[in-house]
């Protein structure tokens, strides 16, 4: 059977379990199982179908032995800021519910009565997002404060996974940093914060960081599956996996291109300035404590949402082939609007947006799909400017990882826009960045840098350059 280590990496729009080892000084990737995840509507509320996923992941798991696969270790890693608590008998207290539910309207403004936005920010140097963890907290303190007063733990979607494998409790470093209650400075949480706040702390864990191990599979888990598995982390935010995956971190932009578009570069200092405060940069916990100086962008949720929308009658690579069909067509959108967080229909919503801006309005699928390429790429050159700016310095490279670096009109786009070199791929940044993260757990790996080194030798990037005369 091959040995190998395997990635859960699940995304708010697709979940996938990959098998990675080394072959020939190579990392050699074998997709296992893919699922789609999507958000369920549970007593009022937007919610993750946390027993589906996990449902999901033992078939993921069980399909290794049917391909050949002995996985001596599995590590997960997921989208950000969300949770659930568990009380005293490890019951679950809440459903996970989504950072797109209308659940925190109004508790950013909320928490700034108690502690101002610059406070926040110079103590966490977190990205104000209506959705972090902090105002899930607060909108459950106001409305159901029995709940966190019988909860005794904090588990993140990763962690909560994690726990159902093993029955370990521990909050993962990078994914804790989302939840915008974990100081930039100490990396531990904020207990002034949280106090502040009247979030009771007890019920935090110990913060681990990628490459620590959480446990064995429960024996029960070991049985059903057949062997046992080594339960590692990496880094369980999925962004903070994916960037491992930028070979040529030093000077390069990297864009995290799924569901969101993370664009940003990788630090070894938190940059709380004001100015990053004013732009929404963000200073995300990374593995061996780098930071990821990032700001998140809408990316494209709006594609996915525009797809749902047209009942799934298109491909993504269709949307690419009819905008590139819709050459004439031009308009753009301010794609971090708050109306594209969840709107009941996109097209509308961009139609609207289009109509009121008094520009033209899209009305067939390629103008759609082009207005949603144009805008993010005018969104991605801004973000440029502004770290550059921030910086001091003038970035070459910008790297296109996850998902989205398939779209090659929209690849196009950020060069002709920013008239950077732009590098495509890997697609499967975030299981890249999971697995050689359990490879330096067990020691098959050095460090980050040898990582990088061997995934540069590993998996080919395309190459874009500005067409623009
Ligand atoms: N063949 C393709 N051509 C163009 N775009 C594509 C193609 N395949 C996927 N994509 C883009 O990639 C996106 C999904 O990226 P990815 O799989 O990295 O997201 P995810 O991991 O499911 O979600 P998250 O961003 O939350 O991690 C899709 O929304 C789509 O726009
Ligand atoms: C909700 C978060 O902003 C989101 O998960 C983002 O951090 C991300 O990593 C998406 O893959
Ligand atoms: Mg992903």
């Amino acid at each position: 059977m091959g040995k190998c280590s395997l990635a859960v990496d699940i995304g708010a729009s697709s979940g996938r379990l990959i098998a990675g080892r080394i072959v020939n000084n190579k990392l050699k990737l074998d997709e296992v199982y893919r699922f789609e995840n999507n958000l369920i509507e549970k007593d009022g509320h937007f919610c993750w179908d946390v027993d589906a996923l996990f449902s999901e992941i033992k078939k993921g798991i069980h399909e290794c032995r049917n391909k050949g696969l002995q996985p001596t270790s599995i590590g997960i890693d997921t989208w950000a800021v969300d949770f659930v608590l568990l009380g005293e008998n490890d019951e679950r207290l809440t459903d996970a519910v989504a950072y797109r539910d209308s659940r925190t309207d109004g508790m950013m403004e909320e928490v700034f009565e108690i502690i101002s936005k610059e406070r926040l920010y110079l103590e966490t140097g977190i990205q104000f997002q209506k959705f972090n963890t902090i105002y899930q907290l607060f909108s459950i303190k106001k409305s159901n404060p029995e709940i966190l007063d019988k909860a005794q733990s904090f588990l993140m979607i990763p962690d909560y996974f994690n726990y159902l494998l093993t029955g370990q409790k521990v909050n993962e470093y990078t994914n804790a940093t989302s939840t915008q209650l974990v100081n930039a400075f100490t990396k531990k949480w904020d207990v002034g914060l949280l106090d502040q706040l009247g979030i009771n702390k007890e019920m935090f864990h110990d913060m681990k960081a990628p490459t620590s191990e959480v446990g064995p599979l429960k024996k029960e888990l070991a049985d059903e599956f057949g062997f046992d598995m080594k339960v590692l982390l990496p880094a369980t935010h999925d962004t903070g996996s994916a960037v491992i995956s930028v070979p040529e971190v030093n000077d390069t932009i990297y864009i995290s291109s799924g569901t969101w578009s993370l664009i940003g570069v990788e630090n070894h200092f938190p940059i709380c300035v004001t100015k990053a405060l004013d732009y929404n940069f963000t200073n995300e916990g990374g593995m061996d404590y780098r930071y990821r100086f990032l700001k998140n962008i809408m990316g494209l949720w709006m594609i996915q949402e525009v797809k749902r929308n047209y009942d799934d009658k298109y491909s993504f690579s269709d949307f690419v082939d009819l905008a590139n069909k819709a050459t004439t067509f031009q308009a753009t959108v301010n794609v971090d609007d708050n109306r594209f967080l969840k709107p009941d229909s996109m097209i509308e919503q961009i139609q609207k947006y289009c109509s009121e801006t008094n520009q033209p309005i899209p009305n067939i699928p390629g103008e759609v799909a082009k207005c949603v390429f144009d805008s993010l790429a005018v969104s991605y050159q801004t973000a440029i400017a502004q770290i550059e700016e921030i910086y001091e310095k003038e970035f070459q490279t910008i790297n296109v990882i996850g998902g989205g670096c398939q779209n090659e009109m929209l690849n196009q786009l950020i060069a002709d826009t920013t008239n950077k070199e732009v590098l495509a791929g890997p697609v499967e940044a975030t299981a890249i960045g999971n697995i050689v993260a359990q490879l330096i757990a067990l020691g098959e790996l050095k460090d980050i840098n040898e990582a990088r080194r061997m995934i540069k030798q590993s998996f080919d990037v395309k190459k874009y350059m500005t067409q623009k005369v």
